[in-house]
C-alpha cells in the first residue's frame, strides 16, 4: 500500500493506491483505501485491511453520534483523537493500522497521522504504507506550499504512481481527493497502466507510438 496526504495553499490533497496483498499474492487491485467519513472528513487505510475497514467505519459512526449529541460537526483533531483512543485501547493486541485523518473544519485544513501503536501526530505532509519511501522521494522533491490545485493533484498522483512502479505491494489505480472549505471532491481515479506513458513517454521510434 502507498497512501499520502499533504496540506498546501489550496487545501488538502489525499492520494492512495488500490492493491491488497496476502504475502506475495495480489488479492485485489480495486480496493478503496479512502473512507469518506462525512462530506468534510476522509480517512486513509494502510496495514491490516480488516482492521482499517472495521475501525474506520466505526470512527464514522462515532463522528455521526458526536454530531447528533453536540449539534455540530466534529473537528479533524477530534475525529483523529477518537480513532487514536480506539487504537490505544487495543494496544498490544495485534491491530495493524497506519492511517491518516484529513479534512476541513472551523480551524481550516487538518491532517493527522494515527497508527495502531497509539501514535497521533498533526502535520502538513505524510506518506504511509509499504510504498511510502518511494512516494516521499517524489513528494519531497515536488512539494511547495504555493502549488496550484492542478499541480498539487498531479504531484499526489505522480508520487503514488512511482511508488506503485517500484513497490510490489502497491498498484491498481491511483485515487486522489481534494479537500477545501466546501468539503472533499474525488479528482482522480486512473489505472496505473494508463498512467505509465504519462511518466515514461515512449521514445520516438518505439512501436508503442501510434503512427
Ligand atoms: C482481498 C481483500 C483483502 C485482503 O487481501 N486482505 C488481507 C488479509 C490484508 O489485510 N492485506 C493487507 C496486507 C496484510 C496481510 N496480512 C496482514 C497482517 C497485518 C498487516 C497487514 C497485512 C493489505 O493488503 N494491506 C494494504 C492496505 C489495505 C488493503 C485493503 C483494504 C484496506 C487497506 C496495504 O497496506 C498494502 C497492500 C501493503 O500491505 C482486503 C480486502 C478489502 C476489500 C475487498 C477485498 C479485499
Amino acid at each position: 500500500t502507498t497512501t499520502l496526504g499533504f496540506i498546501f495553499q489550496g487545501g488538502v490533497i489525499i492520494a492512495v493506491d488500490s492493491r491488497a496483498s496476502q504475502g506475495s499474492y495480489i488479492s485485489s487491485q480495486t480496493v478503496k483505501k479512502v473512507i469518506e467519513i462525512n462530506p468534510h472528513l476522509l480517512g486513509t487505510m494502510a496495514g491490516g485491511a480488516a482492521d482499517c475497514q472495521f475501525w474506520e467505519r466505526n470512527l464514522g459512526r462515532q463522528c455521526r453520534l458526536y454530531e447528533l449529541a453536540n449539534g455540530k460537526r466534529i473537528t479533524v483533531r477530534g475525529a483523529s483523537k477518537l480513532l487514536a483512543n480506539t487504537m490505544f485501547s487495543y494496544r498490544g493486541m495485534g491491530l495493524s493500522m497506519g492511517t491518516m485523518v484529513a479534512g476541513w473544519d472551523e480551524a481550516g485544513p487538518g491532517l493527522y497521522y494515527v497508527d495502531s501503536d497509539g501514535q497521533r501526530t498533526k502535520g502538513k505532509l505524510f506518506s504511509v504504507g509499504s510504498g511510502s519511501l518511494y512516494a516521499y522521494g517524489v513528494l519531497d522533491e515536488g512539494y511547495r506550499w504555493d502549488l496550484s490545485v492542478e499541480e498539487a493533484v498531479e504531484l499526489g498522483q505522480r508520487s503514488i504512481y512511482h511508488a506503485t512502479f517500484r513497490d510490489a505491494a502497491s498498484g491498481g489505480t491511483v485515487s486522489a481527493y481534494h479537500v477545501t472549505q466546501e468539503g472533499w471532491t474525488k479528482v482522480r481515479g486512473e489505472d496505473v497502466g494508463q498512467l505509465h506513458f504519462n511518466y515514461y513517454p515512449a521514445p520516438e521510434e518505439h512501436p508503442c507510438n501510434s503512427k
